[in-house]
């Protein structure tokens, strides 16, 4: 991978931490200088605004306060809006004898600023518009235990707007699990470094809006730092797809080849070719089942379709192509697993999706190569990895890399807040929908893989960018009309618009 090409991931895509590391910047931060109960009401003030902006004309809420840092951030919050006038009530998990060092002393200040506060105890009823989340921060350690617990269900019970700070209580802050329960945010302030669990797995259901504030100690902090993972920035796309040069021909933007499409499986294969032809490969050759072959013609007459009764009709035509996309609908019988082999034969980048996976997990174990892309969901990590889907969620992260180390390659790990594992580290995806929880959507993803592969992006490059297309499509089409119903072959249209971002400046000048 080229420098150049790192640098745009530099510059494209916030650094995400890990709970440790975020606790090495925030000891760097206080060795440089800044005091760490400065650092913890920077962090309140941030609070005070994001809660301020999101609900602007707040009167009343409750600041529920575990005993760590995380409750000191409630307590320096709750100090501050009590300041501004509105009623605060403090909701106490740990009495202030338990509590130490900052903590004790941001409760301090807020008793001494006359802000109410009560202990914890199960018949609680929390008073006010919202609920401000203090419990746990990036301190939890194992299941949420205790009255933590009650307490996590009594806001999710609650069912007032919460605002959560710097995650919300009970969620990972590496792996984006829930430890036994979490609470369910409507906006999650988090501080200094934005957190890896802030985004993958179960996160993008619990933590609403994420907003980051640095508190402005990122800068020297961060320095040789090497983070865990980076969020993909639609900055991207412009970075790696600018405008073809006006002599460019079909022979220059590559040929891609589907290789899917088992008797009785056809829809599959043809979603993923009319993705790669909307995405802008030059050329586009299905190879599919004979029975397919009139009904894909009559769908898109720009991809050259193949009927083959087997492999041995392939005929050179894998030797033809830049780059194979093999899988969808390839099924797991005689059909499938002889294009498979035939696939892996062939000295070309491969973009490997669905049963062509789990043939990988079974039948052709043991492979390895460099220049391929896996596009598993869970379920066929577990199947990759010898592991259940549970134990693949319960650490996202770890699968994914743990998957890259094993295949080699770039991995494409799917489900809300995808993540893509490769020889430059973790990206994880921040847009998709829940409307992409629909038949199709992952064989438009290996179709979009393969085009870009097919117009000669490196197979990293290519594995986030083709990711971060498909969700940001998936949102455009979502906008356009709702999540339910929403449908693969809806995809390629909104992606096409996205894959040339400076279509609205040229149609600009051609009318100026
Ligand atoms: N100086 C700093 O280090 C700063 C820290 N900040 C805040 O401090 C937080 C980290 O603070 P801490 O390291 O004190 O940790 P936390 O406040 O996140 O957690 C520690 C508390 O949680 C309890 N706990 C841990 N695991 C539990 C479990 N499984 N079940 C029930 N209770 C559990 C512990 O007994 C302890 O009371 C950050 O998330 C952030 O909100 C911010 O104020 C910025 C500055
Ligand atoms: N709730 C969600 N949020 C974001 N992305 C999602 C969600 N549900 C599904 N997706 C995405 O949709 C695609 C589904 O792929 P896959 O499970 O392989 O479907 P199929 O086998 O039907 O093609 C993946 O890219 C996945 O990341
Ligand atoms: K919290």
């Amino acid at each position: 991978m080229s420098v150049e090409s790192f640098d745009h991931w530099q510059r494209h895509g916030r650094p995400l931490y890990r709970a440790d590391q975020v606790r090495e910047l925030d000891r760097r931060t206080i060795a440089a200088g800044i005091e760490g109960f400065a650092l913890m009401q920077r962090a309140a003030a941030a609070a005070w605004q994001s809660l301020k902006a999101r609900w602007p004309g707040v009167r009343s809420f409750s600041v529920l306060c575990g005993g760590g840092n995380n409750g000191g951030d409630g307590h320096v919050l709750a100090a501050m809006a009590a300041a501004e006038g509105l009623a605060v009530q403090r909701i106490l998990l740990k009495p202030r004898d338990a509590l130490s060092g900052d903590a004790g002393r941001a409760a301090d200040m807020a008793t001494a600023a006359g802000v109410e506060a009560v202990p914890w105890h199960s018949d609680l009823v929390l008073e006010g518009e919202l609920v401000v989340d203090a419990l746990l921060g990036t301190g939890l350690g194992g299941e949420v235990r205790g009255e933590a617990r009650e307490a996590i269900e009594a806001v999710n019970a609650s069912g007032l707007p919460v605002l959560a700070i710097d995650i919300p209580s009970g969620l990972h802050a590496d792996t984006g699990a829930v430890l036994g329960v979490a609470v369910q945010a409507t906006r999650t302030v988090t501080f200094i470094g934005d957190k890896l669990g802030l985004h993958t797995g179960a996160a993008p259901a619990r933590v609403g809006e994420v907003d980051f504030r640095a508190l402005g100690v990122e800068a020297e902090a961060e320095v040789d730092l090497v983070p865990a993972a980076h969020l993909l920035d639609a900055g991207l796309i412009a970075a790696w797809l600018p405008p073809r040069p006006r002599d460019a021909h079909k022979g220059d933007v590559g040929h891609a080849l589907v290789l899917g499409g088992a008797p009785g499986l056809g829809g599959a294969a043809l979603l993923a070719a009319e993705a790669c032809a909307r995405l802008g490969a030059g050329k586009v050759s299905l190879a599919t089942a004979p029975e397919h072959v009139t009904a894909s013609l009559v769908r898109r007459p720009e991809v050259m379709v193949h009927g083959i009764r087997g492999a041995g009709e392939l005929d050179g035509l894998a030797d033809r192509a830049d780059v194979l996309v093999v899988g969808p609908g390839l099924g797991q019988g005689s059909w499938g697993q002889g294009v498979l082999q035939a696939a892996l034969g062939a000295e070309r980048p491969l973009v490997v999706d669905a049963d062509a996976l789990n043939l990988l997990a079974t039948l052709f174990t043991g492979q390895r190569r460099e220049e391929w892309v896996l596009t598993p969901h869970p379920g066929e990590a577990a199947r990759l990895l010898g592991l259940s889907p549970g134990e693949v969620e319960a650490d996202r992260p770890a699968a994914a890399l743990a998957l890259q180390r094993r295949y080699g390659g770039v991995v494409v790990l799917k489900g809300a807040g995808s993540l893509v594992a490769g020889p430059e580290g973790l990206a994880v995806c921040p847009h998709g929908n829940p409307g992409m929880a629909s038949g199709g959507m992952g064989d438009a993803l290996s179709g979009i893989l393969g085009a870009l592969l097919a117009q000669g992006l490196p197979l990293e490059a290519a594995a986030r960018l083709g990711v971060l297309v498909h969700a940001l499509a998936a949102d455009m089409a979502v906008r356009q009309g709702g999540e339910r119903g929403l449908l693969a072959g809806d995809l390629a249209s909104c992606a096409r618009i996205l894959v040339n971002p400076t279509m609205g400046e040229d149609d600009a000048a051609a009318t100026r």
